[in-house]
């Protein structure tokens, strides 16, 4: 499908995710629900661990520094369940809005089951701009949604308007409950309620099996989305004959769009001079790898004759991928007797470094020597 982002549906704090402008803060694993469609990756699901981003953190201090390495303009604060450590999300609210000021968007994931006043002036409290409440009990049986207690829901919802400037609804698309979707819009529209995103289902290494069990399918060979979920949410975007905002996320806008994008902000503030940003936001650079320094002496003075940017470190001299081939290529002409071996890496600029590829480009044997029987 061709994606539609037209931002006029969009919550603020989506206009800044798409754009990889959002910090994701994950405050907990910590979670009381148990959907079976739940995404969450087996380090993190049910473990009480803060991530900023891809990086495992433990600090306020390191939630801003990755701030500042992604040029994030926001937050987007999910877990588990914030609310299940209120003092901490708070915390870290304060402190990012502290450090970067008001402006800095804020919205928070969480389900109605801890909303109630106390939290909410909490969260009021720490500047919080946006809330999204994701009814976890409408899709628990997948058949009986006349179980949803939706009264109760409301009255969550309405509280939060109380508190919060922006109180949204987001849900995953579960194919097959256009109707009911259609009927919590219309309910949800009545109260004020802001926006309505409903997400493309995913599954992953977690919720496969759940979702397999279920009878739900597969989409494609190559994403992530499960049949028949994009179709029910263009239906109730088609159907709604209100003025909610509606916006569907499917699963390419987040790893086509978002996350590349904010791997492009990533990549830009920590790239060395000597390194490639590919069009996906990831990093390329050169590496030669040598046992002992007086082997490449003159291989630095070559790079330095060439005005060419490189580091040395522990053993390695990081260096622009396309002079590397170059170098190498010449020594090859001149059938240089290499005591080096060299690649080309391709990784993500995240915390973590994640290597994507690497390329050969010399390959030194090395000398082992087999012991004496
Ligand atoms: C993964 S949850 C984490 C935050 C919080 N626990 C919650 O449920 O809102 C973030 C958002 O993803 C949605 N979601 C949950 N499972 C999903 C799935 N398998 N595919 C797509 N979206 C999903 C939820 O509706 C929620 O709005
Ligand atoms: S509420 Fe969110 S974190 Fe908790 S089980 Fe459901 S999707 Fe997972």
């Amino acid at each position: 499908m061709i994606l539609n982002l037209n931002e006029k549906n969009m919550a603020l704090g989506c206009k800044y995710c798409i754009k990889g402008e959002k910090l994701v803060l994950y405050i907990t694993g910590l979670c009381e629900e148990s959907c079976y469609y739940c995404p969450l990756s087996e380090n993190r699901k049910g473990k009480d661990v803060i991530y900023a981003n891809e990086r495992k953190i433990n600090s306020v201090e390191e939630a801003i520094l990755e701030s500042k390495l992604c040029g994030s303009k926001g937050v987007g604060i999910t877990g588990g369940n914030p609310l299940l450590r209120i003092e901490r999300t708070a915390k870290y609210l304060k402190a990012l809005k502290n450090e970067f000021g008001s402006n800095f968007h804020a919205h928070l994931y969480t389900t109605p089951t801890f909303i109630n006043e106390n939290n909410l002036k909490i969260l009021k409290d720490a500047n919080l701009d946006e809330i999204r409440l994701h009814p976890s009990k409408l899709f628990e049986n997948c058949k009986e949604f006349k179980e949803f207690n939706t009264k109760e829901f409301l009255e969550k919802l309405i509280l939060c308007k109380k508190y919060i400037n922006d109180v949204g609804i987001e849900i995953p698309g579960i194919p097959k409950f256009e109707e009911e979707i259609l009927k919590l819009a219309s309910d949800v529209e009545k109260i004020g309620v802001n926006f309505l995103n409903i997400n493309e289902l995913e599954y992953s290494e977690t919720n496969y099996l759940l979702l397999k069990e279920r009878k739900f399918k597969e989409k494609d060979d190559v994403s992530s989305g499960i049949l028949g979920s994009e179709k029910t949410a263009l239906n109730v975007l088609k159907k709604f004959k209100g003025n909610l905002k509606i916006h569907y996320c499917p699963s390419s806008l987040k790893d086509g769009v978002q996350m590349k994008n904010r791997l492009i902000n990533r990549a830009k503030n920590v790239a060395k001079p000597y390194e490639i940003i590919t069009e996906e936001g990831l990093l390329i650079k050169g590496i030669i790898l040598f046992k002992k320094i007086e082997d490449i002496s003159n291989i630095i003075e070559t790079l330095e004759k060439n005005n060419e940017n490189f580091e040395i470190l522990d053993e390695k001299i990081y260096l622009n991928s396309k002079a590397l081939e170059n170098l190498i290529e010449n020594l090859k002409k001149e059938n240089f007797k290499f005591n080096f071996s060299a690649y080309i890496s391709e990784y993500y600029p995240t915390s973590d470094k994640l290597e994507v590829e690497r390329i050969p480009l010399v390959t030194k044997k090395p000398n082992i020597k087999l012991k004496k029987k």
